[in-house]
C-alpha cells in the first residue's frame, strides 16, 4: 500500500481528526474479535465511508500497511491513540457542577479518551467540600489558588448561559489554554486559546430532521 507521509508541521483537517477515533473504536473491536491485520476497505465496510477516504485520513498518522493486508492490528491501534493524545491524560477543571456538569463528573468515557477531571468548580454551598467519582468540588473563589496546584490547562465550561463569559475570562486569566464550551454561548476568548464548542442538542436535531424525512 502506498501511503503518502505527511509532515508534522501539516495542519490535520478537522473531519480527518473527527474520523479518526471512530476508525480506532472500529479497529479495536475488530482485534478482539481476532483480526491481526486490517486494511482500508475491511474499515470501509463496517462503518460506511469510502476506502480511499480512510487511507488518505491515515495517511496523517505515522503508519504504513502493506499490500492486500493492511496495517498491522496493534501497531495501528498504538500509533492512533497516541497520534489522538489518548495515551497521556489531558487535566481539566470544570466549572459547575449542575445536572450537565456532574454527569461529566460521573462519566468513565472521558478517561479513554485521554481527559481527567481532576477538580471542579460550584458556588452552591450544597455542593461545595463535596466530591463526585473522587472528584473533589471547590469553590470557584479558589480556582486561582487550585491552578497554582495542580497542572491543569483545559477548562470545561458547564455553567448557566449568563455567567459563560465571565467564568470563561476567569479561566483564560488563571492560565487555562483551551475551553471545552458545552454552554450555547459563544464565548469570545484570546487568539492563542483553544476553543471547543460542544452540543447534544445539534446531533438531536439531525436525528429528528432525518426520522421526518424517513417518515414522509
Ligand atoms: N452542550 C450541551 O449539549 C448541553 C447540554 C445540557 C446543558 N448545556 C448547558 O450547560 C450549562 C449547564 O446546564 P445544566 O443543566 O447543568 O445547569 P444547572 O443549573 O443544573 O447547573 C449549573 C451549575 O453551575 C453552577 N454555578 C453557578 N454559578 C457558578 C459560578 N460562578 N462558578 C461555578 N459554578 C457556578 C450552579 O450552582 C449549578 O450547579 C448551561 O449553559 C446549559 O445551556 C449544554
Amino acid at each position: 500500500m502506498d501511503i503518502r507521509m505527511h509532515k508534522f508541521s501539516d495542519k490535520v483537517p478537522e473531519p480527518t481528526l473527527r474520523r479518526l477515533p471512530w476508525y480506532l473504536s472500529n479497529v479495536k473491536l475488530m482485534k478482539e474479535r481476532g483480526e491481526t491485520y486490517v486494511s482500508s476497505t475491511q474499515i470501509s465496510k463496517q462503518i460506511n465511508i469510502d476506502a480511499s477516504q480512510i487511507a488518505k485520513d491515515l495517511s496523517y498518522v505515522n503508519i504504513s500497511g502493506r499490500t492486500r493486508v493492511g496495517y498491522e492490528i496493534d501497531a495501528l491501534i498504538e500509533v492512533l491513540e497516541r497520534f489522538l493524545g489518548f495515551t497521556h491524560m489531558h487535566k481539566a477543571f470544570l466549572f459547575g457542577v449542575g445536572s450537565l456538569g456532574g454527569a461529566l463528573l460521573r462519566d468513565s468515557g472521558l478517561h479513554h479518551f485521554g481527559l481527567e477531571i481532576a477538580g471542579a468548580f460550584d458556588v452552591n454551598p450544597d455542593i461545595v467540600g463535596t466530591e463526585i467519582n473522587g472528584i473533589p468540588i471547590y469553590h470557584s473563589d479558589d480556582f486561582e489558588q487550585m491552578m497554582k496546584k495542580y497542572n491543569v490547562n483545559i477548562g470545561v465550561l458547564t455553567v448557566p448561559i449568563n455567567i459563560a463569559q465571565e467564568i470563561t475570562d476567569k479561566m483564560v486569566s488563571g492560565g487555562i489554554k483551551a475551553v471545552w464550551n458545552f454552554t450555547p454561548f459563544r464565548i469570545r476568548v484570546p487568539e492563542d486559546i483553544v476553543v471547543q464548542n460542544t452540543s447534544l442538542y445539534a446531533h438531536l436535531a439531525v436525528m429528528f430532521n432525518r426520522l421526518n424525512v424517513n417518515q414522509d
